[in-house]
């Protein structure tokens, strides 16, 4: 099927090439994000293929619609730039990769949570400067400490997993506690708030929904143990940045590992060095030295791509053969969700 591919990089582009060997799509790939100004390039091509942040709301969807798209591929888990609403509208139909490799993004919440407890950023450029002075490094052991993991699905049970590991005590909030899991792994659900009022560090791994908007707003930031170290590989708007930068300047948030954030859209994925960074909330995150921000990065991993493309260009071929679309995410399931 010719399939319009937006937003990719050369990582993409290896990983989707190489899957493709075996189902035989024709792949247009386009390096702009999927836009309401970008939609026009699809014209002619019956499905795209979309990443994090792009924005397909109502008014991409009806460009993409009039153009003969009828299915959007996306190959990631959440789906929050897609307005789904308006694509049932549309009677389009929106697939995602529900599941590629929980290990990718839960190692690197766990990496965030290292790097900045043991100071390694601040290490490597010190020692490079032959500065081999250990002021101002002093870390704590993650063994007895309480770590709160929010939302328990694929990724979050793999931190909790790993963070069991490190001699954590490990606490659960969802929505839907799974009781079997919790006896599985010695962990205990808890309600958010005290998980707010209980926990070391706090990790984030619920999707974005209008319920989880701003979860982590200036009440919740206050409720928080101070020092403790807030790590979101979710999505960014599960924090209010302008909130949390607060509460670093405060010194009630020990550190903040951040591989999302509410804003990245436009600044994350590119290269903006030698640019004047627009973003005031973005660019005073980054003056803070207990701050660390990656390029939503945590699915970078090769068996994360290997995945992504493997089940994006499977369910292409299942939409040209009018097969089940087994990964497809309708608007009811997220209204059921909410
Ligand atoms: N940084 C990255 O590279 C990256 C990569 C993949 C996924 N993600 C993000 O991670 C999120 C989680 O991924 P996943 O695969 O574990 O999803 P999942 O659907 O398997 O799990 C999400 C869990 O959150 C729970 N939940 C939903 N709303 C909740 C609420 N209000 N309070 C408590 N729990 C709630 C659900 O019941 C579910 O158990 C995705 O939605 C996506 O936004 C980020």
């Amino acid at each position: 099927m010719r399939v319009a591919v937006f937003d990719t990089h050369r990582y993409d582009r290896d990983a989707l090439e190489a899957a493709n060997a075996r189902f035989g799509h024709a792949l247009t790939y386009f390096e702009p994000r999927l836009t309401l100004q970008t939609a026009p390039l699809a014209e002619g091509f019956p499905a795209v293929c979309s990443f994090v942040n792009d924005k397909v709301d109502a008014a991409t969807l009806e460009v993409l619609h009039a153009g003969g798209v009828r299915l959007v591929a996306a190959r990631s888990a959440g789906y929050n730039h897609v307005d789904l609403e308006a694509a049932r509208r549309l009677d389009m139909r929106v697939t995602r990769v529900p599941e590629y490799s929980p290990h990718a993004v839960a190692e690197h919440a766990v990496a965030l949570v290292l790097s900045l407890n043991r100071h390694i950023p601040r290490a490597f450029s010190r020692v490079r400067d032959w500065n081999f002075s250990l002021d101002g490094l002093v870390g704590f052991d993650l063994a007895g400490k309480t770590v709160g993991v929010v939302g328990t699905g694929r990724i979050g049970r793999v931190a909790a997993r790993i963070f069991k590991g490190f001699g954590c005590n490990v606490l659960c909030c969802d929505v839907a506690p799974d009781a079997a899991f919790e006896r599985e792994l010695g962990v205990r659900y808890a309600p958010l708030d005290t998980l707010f009022a209980e926990s070391d560090i706090l990790s984030l791994h619920v999707p974005l929904t209008p319920g989880t908007r701003h979860l982590v707003d200036a009440a919740a930031l206050a409720r928080m143990k101070r020092g403790v170290v807030l790590v979101n590989t979710g999505r960014g708007a599960l924090i209010d940045s302008k909130a949390l930068v607060a509460a670093l300047k405060s010194g009630h948030i020990g550190g903040a590992g951040l591989d999302v954030y509410e804003e990245e859209e436009g600044v994350f994925f590119q290269d903006l060095s030698g640019q004047v960074l627009q973003d005031d909330v973005l660019a005073r995150l980054l003056t803070f030295p207990n701050v660390l921000v990656t390029s939503h990065q945590a699915f970078l991993t090769h068996e994360a791509l290997a995945n992504i493309a493997e089940t994006t260009l499977a369910s292409l071929q299942a939409f040209e053969r009018g097969e089940p679309l087994v990964n497809e995410v309708r608007a009811e399931q997220v209204l059921r969700a909410r």
